[in-house]
């Protein structure tokens, strides 16, 4: 193949100038994301070497070389990994593979290059990978073979990065009897420190010390001048290994850093915050792993597509299977990153196999109990005493931030992990009618319960502030009883699944006849009967009036200031929860609630006296429903004729 000159994709060249003109604050991630390139080469070749050896050739050892040449002033990274053929070549270096960094990188406009800087910073989090490379050099040339094409199908690759405004790059066919890849970076002028053994050492050392393939530089010596010169150090011809070359997870945990949990974390997750807590244990017993699980600080944005790539890595005797590994923790706690590394599966283990096996079974039922650990200790050090240890106080508002991060998928546990139930009920939150912020947990309402309470009580609603105002709060609040808010869309699911905490029932306001039990006095339980007797006349022609739109109506001791709220059947779904339903497309069954009057509201009072026969009449029962509606956040069938009933009304 002669030399072709091809185009990056658009979004590429975009990123090019992002890198170039903003990433200057931290120019040293180059080499660590070059390097992981590198150690993610070597992890897929030897996985696909487990069913081809021959693959390997003669040559079985993996490893990172960096080299320099101060004379030609470039820098050379080389893997002898799985490498590039010409197509993979300018398929992967001349777009931007993963969706979520193109989407973003395509929606920067022009004017906001201005802003680069503060990009610079976004782009972090994305990661630049192999393009983080023109950071440092104004040229870069990738020469690379596949492992098991011939030597004289390999490829090289080189590009300006688009400063001759091109925005493009040469592919052409070369000879190179290794396989794998070297990536030489032509070092800007402001980037010729990066030729110092020293100072690449210092950055290996700071960011890929946890890599577990030997990272290999050539030694140097120190040579003495001259007569009459000073010496200098000057490189030999034997290689060293500069870092410790063994994976993170498989060293004793007192030789570990934070800084080195941490950097590992970034290389894992992508994720450029540090992560909130982390936990490395290696099990024994009859099923043998070790794990290294991170908390991330931040919710990704796809945080509640249940269909979303689980984050841990699963290893095999420490060689690298699978990413995504699924089957090693459930659905509800997808947000964990991290690694497994098994002493029991077999290395050809693959996802099918992973489902089935018993070891995988008892991997994750620990993974997920390591994980809710980790939790209750953030839980535990949330508050911390005034007396606590330094590094209790260091915890403070860490669940906080955990919670409103990921507290809404943690619920989805109470249906799923029947096992794990009560734990997880114990690391709930809620906000609550004495609390706005979700800090209550089901023990504090516990503890702060009345004498003579006998319920959790619990409303859910769309947002806090309807919650909060819904009539179906009047009595509780007049009676002094905390009700917990719900406001998360999985929140009535989830309380399905979760009928009592530590023995006492939970009950929602909005379903079923109220009952107080002992927190009512005899004396409002006889005006109520009384209420109830004296009001049938009225409630039958109500009934009757609303016969299309209510299922039954009675009268409440649950309300005070409003005439009327809506409520659902003691096992029914609630209102709020069928209306989002609808909303998300499904069709419902329809379900009518009940519409309960208040017998002390003037306007229940009125519709008592007045006459059942008379247009009137119906058209205040109509608006007693439809406000009972609006109040909870709903909207009435025919808003048209509420609003005309009301005009009537008013004039
Ligand atoms: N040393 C290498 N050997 C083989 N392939 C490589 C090498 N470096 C890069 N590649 C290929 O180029 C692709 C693009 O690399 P790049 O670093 O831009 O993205 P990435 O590695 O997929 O993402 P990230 O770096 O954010 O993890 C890689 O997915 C890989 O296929």
């Amino acid at each position: 193949m002669t030399k072709q000159t091809l185009s990056f994709q658009a979004e590429v060249a975009q990123l090019l100038h992002l890198v170039t003109h903003s990433l200057y604050s931290n120019k040293e991630i180059f080499l660590r994301e070059l390097i992981s390139n590198a150690s993610d080469a070597c992890d897929k070749l030897r996985y696909e070497a487990l069913n081809s050896p021959a693959l390997l050739e003669d040559a079985p050892n993996l490893e990172v070389r960096v080299s320099v040449d101060k004379t030609a002033r470039t820098l050379t990274i080389t893997d002898n990994g799985i490498g590039l053929s010409q197509q993979e070549a300018i398929d992967n270096l001349g777009t931007i593979a993963k969706s979520g960094t193109r989407d973003f990188v395509s929606r920067l406009s022009g004017d906001q290059k201005a802003q680069a800087d503060e990009q610079g910073q976004l782009i972090g989090q994305f990661g630049v990978g192999f393009y983080s490379g023109f950071i440092v050099a104004d040229k870069i040339t990738v020469e690379s073979r596949r492992a098991g094409l011939p030597a004289d199908q390999a490829v090289r690759w080189v590009s300006d990065g688009g400063a001759s405004g091109g925005g493009a790059f040469e592919v052409e066919n070369i000879t190179r009897a290794a396989r794998g890849t070297s990536v030489t970076l032509h070092l800007r002028e402001d980037a010729q420190d990066y030729l110092s053994a020293w100072k690449l050492k210092g950055i290996i050392n700071k960011y890929s010390d946890h890599i577990s393939l030997p990272i290999l530089m050539q030694k140097e010596e120190w040579k003495e001048g001259e007569e009459g010169k000073g010496g200098e150090m000057v490189t030999t011809d034997e290689w060293e290994t500069v870092n410790q070359a063994s994976a993170l997870w498989t060293r004793p945990k007192k030789d570990i850093t934070p800084e080195h949990y941490a950097e590992f974390y970034k290389q894992i997750s992508h994720d450029h915050e540090a992560p909130l807590a982390y936990t490395h244990n290696r099990v024994e017993g009859s099923t043998e792993y070790t794990q290294l699980l991170y908390i991330p600080s931040k919710a990704p944005l796809d945080l509640f597509n249940r269909d979303k790539a689980a984050g841990i890595k699963l290893y095999v005797k420490r060689v690298f299977i699978m990413d995504d590994a699924e089957a090693l923790m459930p659905v509800y706690l997808r947000f964990v990153k991290g690694v497994v590394d098994s002493s029991d599966l077999p290395l050809n283990v693959s996802r099918e196999l992973l489902q089935e096996s018993r070891d995988v079974r008892a991997i994750r039922e620990g993974c997920t109990k390591r994980v809710l650990s980790m939790l209750e200790d953030l839980a535990k050090n949330n508050r911390p005493a005034d007396d606590a240890s330094e590094e209790d106080k260091a915890g403070a508002g860490k669940y906080d931030k955990f919670y409103a991060e990921f507290g809404a998928v943690l619920k989805e546990g109470l249906g799923e992990d029947f096992a794990n139930r009560e734990r997880l009920a114990k690391l709930l939150r809620y906000a609550s009618t004495s609390s706005d912020t979700a800090s209550v947990s089901l023990a504090d309402y516990k503890a702060r319960m009345k004498e003579g309470q006998e319920a959790i009580y619990y409303i859910t609603a769309d947002t806090l502030a309807g919650a909060k105002n819904s009539p179906q709060l009047e009595v509780f609040k007049k009676k002094g009883i905390e009700v917990l808010l719900m406001t998360d869309r999985v929140d009535e699911w989830a309380l399905s699944h979760l009928h009592e905490f530590d023995g006492t029932p939970l009950q929602s306001v909005a379903r079923g006849a109220v009952d107080l039990g002992k927190l009512q006095d005899d004396a409002e339980k006889k005006a109520f009967e009384e209420a109830s007797e004296v009001f049938k006349p009225v409630l039958a022609k109500l009934k009757d009036a609303l016969k299309d739109k209510a299922e039954d109506v009675r009268v409440t001791s649950r309300l005070v200031d409003s005439p009327a709220c809506l409520v659902v059947q003691e096992h029914g779904m609630s209102t709020q929860l069928a209306r989002m339903l609808r909303q998300a497309g499904q069709t419902m069954p329809d379900v009518k609630p009940v519409l309960e009057v208040n017998p002390e509201h003037p306007l229940v009072k009125k519709l008592a006296a007045g006459d059942g026969a008379s247009v009137h009449f119906h058209d205040l029962a109509n608006i007693l429903f439809d406000q009972a509606l609006l109040a909870e956040g709903g909207l009435p069938d025919d808003p048209a004729a509420y609003v005309k009933r009301v005009n009537a009304l008013l004039v």
